[in-house]
């Protein structure tokens, strides 16, 4: 039956997209881009009741990963693991995260001092290690843990998988009935063997946070605060325990590689933009001095840090197609059709490039976010109000996503300063790949760590005394 309204437009023949919605074809799914924050938030938002699903990811199902719930469809089971999620992980408790975010940024920065070649894999267990600690309480060392080991080695093929096209599996349902001896069938094979490391993510590190809870040894943690009730309460706890065990999977999968992704960012912007650095600097010294670490409370006094901070979300967005929604039936708006079953792609860098709310989008300006008195400017959208999404999927770890990356930002420029290396006279610039990728934000660059006086190397190394 033909619909009485119009698919939306298809992309223009340009290489700027200047529709609100778009619609294209896909593999026989249909496609809507929202470019506008407008009718992101109309569909989205407004009508989560129909746009709140995901769309059906076949060859992360064969890899085992439809057990968290960030890509479940909506539903029953996905409402009682965020209930969940939420209930322990809530912005209005910072208590439950900020002292393991501390006590992790502290142990960097004299490895930082040592090893400044390594930043990338420090940085990576920075946040590997503070998601687990969360979710779990373990023991987690800033080098080489066996579980950041664990949780990354188990992760990558799904960060590869997630690529759109990667696998014809999500593209021609029917190959997951394939069986793996088939000709061309090697993702079956591929799929079994990174399911086998999947379930052990899954289970392992819960499993010893439940006997470190038992034995008593286990330090405060989402897993321990959902298994810690009445004494006896074995059969009583509130949620299933696979519901908790899965719930707590989804700290270091939702949060590694998106608030690494975004550290990494920011470095690379303050590398890339030294005056700007140089500006962070002298407002921290101005701020906080030379005596002290800058913590939590300094935040609010350091507006043109949150400036560079937005500035890097807005420049080179974390997820720049976010996490594609689905719509559950047919609808109609401004006139177009939308069929159930739509996949609903939100182009937050189509957003966050447009020019009439960013002037000249690609140049890094923090200073577009700060008014003349200095502040932040309330009238300039803040790219991190949409950079975690949108609706009833709205990404429940914004909170902590937002004060790990002040406190490592704030910590890290207090300290030392950022330089492009030099080797035989000649400057090592940023690959062109990282700077112009898009959604590959793992590509490594180079960058000095100096540190900036001789009192802060004082300090860094009383850290780790
Ligand atoms: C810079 C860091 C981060 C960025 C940019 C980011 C971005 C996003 C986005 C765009 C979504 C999809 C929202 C939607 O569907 O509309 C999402 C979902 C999610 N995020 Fe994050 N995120 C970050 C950090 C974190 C952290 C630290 C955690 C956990 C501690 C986390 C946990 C989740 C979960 C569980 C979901 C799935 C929500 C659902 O499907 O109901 N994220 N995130």
């Amino acid at each position: 039956k033909r619909p009485a309204h119009p698919l939306p437009p298809g992309p223009p023949k340009r290489p700027l997209i200047d529709s609100d919605i778009l619609h294209v074809s896909g593999a026989g799914r249909d496609i809507v881009i929202l470019n506008s924050v407008d009718a992101t938030r109309d569909l989205l938002e407004k009508r989560s009741a129909n746009y709140s699903g995901r769309p059906a990811f076949l060859m992360g199902k064969l890899m085992g990963w439809d057990y968290l719930f960030s890509s479940m469809p909506y539903g029953e089971a996905w409402r009682e693991r965020r209930k969940l999620f939420q209930k322990h992980f809530h912005p209005t408790k910072p208590e439950t995260h900020r002292p393991i975010e501390t006590e992790y940024v502290r142990k960097l920065l004299p490895e930082l001092l040592e090893h400044p070649e390594d930043f990338m894999a420090l940085f990576r267990h920075l946040i590997g290690a503070t998601t687990l600690v969360l979710a779990y309480g373990l023991d987690i060392k800033l080098v080489n843990d066996p579980y950041v080991h664990l949780a990354d080695d188990s992760m990558r093929p799904l960060i590869e998988a997630i690529v759109p096209g990667a696998f014809f599996v999500d593209l021609i349902p029917a190959l997951q009935y394939v069986p793996e001896w088939f000709p061309g069938a090697t993702f079956k094979r591929k799929a079994r063997e990174w399911k086998e490391m999947t379930m052990i993510f899954r289970s392992k590190p819960y499993e010893a946070a439940k006997k470190a809870i038992l034995e008593g040894k286990a330090k405060p943690s989402f897993t321990s605060m959902c298994l810690d009730q009445e004494p006896d309460a074995a059969t009583k706890f509130e949620f299933d325990e696979e519901v908790i065990r899965d719930t707590a999977s989804m700290f270091f999968a939702g949060g590694s590689d998106t608030v690494l992704a975004a550290l990494y960012t920011f470095i690379l912007s303050m590398l890339c933009h030294p005056d700007k650095q140089a500006k962070v600097q002298e407002e921290i010294d101005r701020v906080v001095g030379h005596d002290r670490l800058p913590d939590y409370g300094d935040e609010p006094n350091l507006p043109y840090l949150s400036a560079c901070i937005r500035e890097s979300f807005r420049w080179r967005p974390t997820t720049p197609m976010s996490v594609p929604h689905c719509s559950e039936s047919d609808d109609v708006y401004n006139g177009y059709f939308i069929p159930a079953g739509s996949i609903m792609i939100a182009n937050l860098w189509n957003m966050m490039h447009n020019e009439n709310e960013y002037p000249n989008p690609d140049t890094y300006l923090p200073e577009r976010h700060i008014d003349e008195n200095g502040k932040i400017n309330k009238k300039v959208r803040d790219p991190m109000s949409i950079a975690f999404g949108f609706g009833r999927r709205i990404c429940p770890g914004e909170h902590m996503a937002r004060s790990t990356l002040y406190l490592a930002a704030a910590s890290i420029l207090a300290l030392f300063d950022l330089k492009k290396p030099v080797r035989n006279g000649v400057v090592i610039e940023p690959t062109k790949e990282y700077l112009s990728a898009i959604v590959c934000h793992t590509a490594p660059f180079e960058c000095d760590f100096k540190p900036r006086s001789e009192a802060a190397e004082r300090l860094i190394r009383s850290l780790a005394e």
